[in-house]
């Protein structure tokens, strides 16, 4: 588990970390969204230990991380600008991966970098943005660390890499003591890979939740009524966080089981009705807006 207890972080005028406090969970993949420059990396890097905050305490297994070898070499970090060695192939750079992290398991790099197609005598300078990408996270998967902290190592990935390295972590996930953290900008990226997300806007913590908790318990209801008193009595019985009307369509993001807000609505007899779930992005937009934010504003 890793503890974030007041964290602080200015680099001269700029507050790129504002108190923030939060908990990392065991055996389940964090994703960590926030528009440019909204501190993902500098908390990355602080939960890394590479940079150390300026006041509070990052634990990771209630042990403090900065200065910290033995806690260190369970967290491998992996960059938004992968580094790799001056004209290094993949091999070198397992090797290179080998003598950073006891834990590295060279067997399953190889044959992973076998499934994945990549050629492993190819020089990494001359591979796609994509490819690199895939080695890198190849290369912190193998390391047998604890704590993966990919920063935006998802984001430009394709659909079938990104299926491919998600059931990977499922599995490792499964298979021993493994939490992997991810960074991106995008909710979309993220949208198929996370168990809980924590939202970070100009330093600040704004939310962190479950997805699956947000997904059960949230649906979008559209409806069509003749009868104008029954669609009041409808919007009364719900706990409604958004309502629309495009001509004689109700639109309404509705918190509670769908099943549940689905038979409510067709208790009070309308021409149309459907319960839908909602993607990530429109949670998150209705979980921002009701926490008082125009999620709109900070994420692109
Ligand atoms: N070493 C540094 N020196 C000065 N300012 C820094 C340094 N590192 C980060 N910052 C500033 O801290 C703020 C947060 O930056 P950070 O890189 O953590 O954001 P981010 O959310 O990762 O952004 P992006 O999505 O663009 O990568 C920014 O204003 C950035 O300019």
């Amino acid at each position: 588990m890793i503890e974030l207890k007041d964290i602080d972080k200015t680099f001269s005028d700029i507050h790129a970390i504002d108190h923030i406090s939060g908990t990392i969970h065991n055996g389940m993949i964090f994703g960590l969204i926030g528009s440019n420059g909204a501190g993902k990396s500098t908390l990355m890097r602080m939960i890394s230990g590479i940079v150390k905050p300026d006041s509070g305490e990052i634990l990771s297994d209630g042990k403090t991380v900065y200065e910290n070898p033995e806690i260190k070499s369970q967290i491998c970090f992996l960059a938004d600008s992968p580094y790799f060695l001056p004209n290094a192939d993949i091999l070198r750079m397992r090797d290179y991966y080998a003598m950073i992290y006891p834990t590295f398991d060279r067997k399953r790099f190889d044959s992973l970098v076998r499934r994945f197609g990549l050629d492993s005598k190819r020089r990494i300078s001359t591979l796609s943005k994509g490819m690199k990408k895939q080695v890198n996270i190849l290369l912190g998967l193998c390391s047998g660390t604890k704590y993966l902290l990919c920063d935006e190592t998802f984001d430009g990935l394709d659909p079938l890499v990104r299926q491919a390295v998600k059931s990977l972590f499922a599995a490792e996930i499964i298979n021993r003591d493994f939490t992997p953290v991810i960074s991106s900008h995008n909710l979309r990226e993220l949208e198929d890979i996370c168990d809980s997300i924590g939202l970070l806007h100009r330093g600040k913590l704004l939310l962190t939740k479950d997805l699956d908790q947000i997904k059960r318990n949230i649906c979008k209801l559209q409806c069509v009524f003749r009868n104008s008193c029954r669609e009041q009595k409808l919007i009364r019985s719900l706990h409604i966080l958004k309502l629309e009307r495009t001509g004689s369509l109700l639109t309404l993001t509705v918190r509670g089981e769908r099943s549940e807000v689905l038979q409510l609505a067709q208790a009070e007899a309308p021409l149309f009705v459907e319960a839908l779930p909602l993607t990530l992005e429109e949670i998150f937009i209705s979980e921002t807006e009701a926490a008082g934010y125009d999620i709109k504003d900070f994420l692109c």
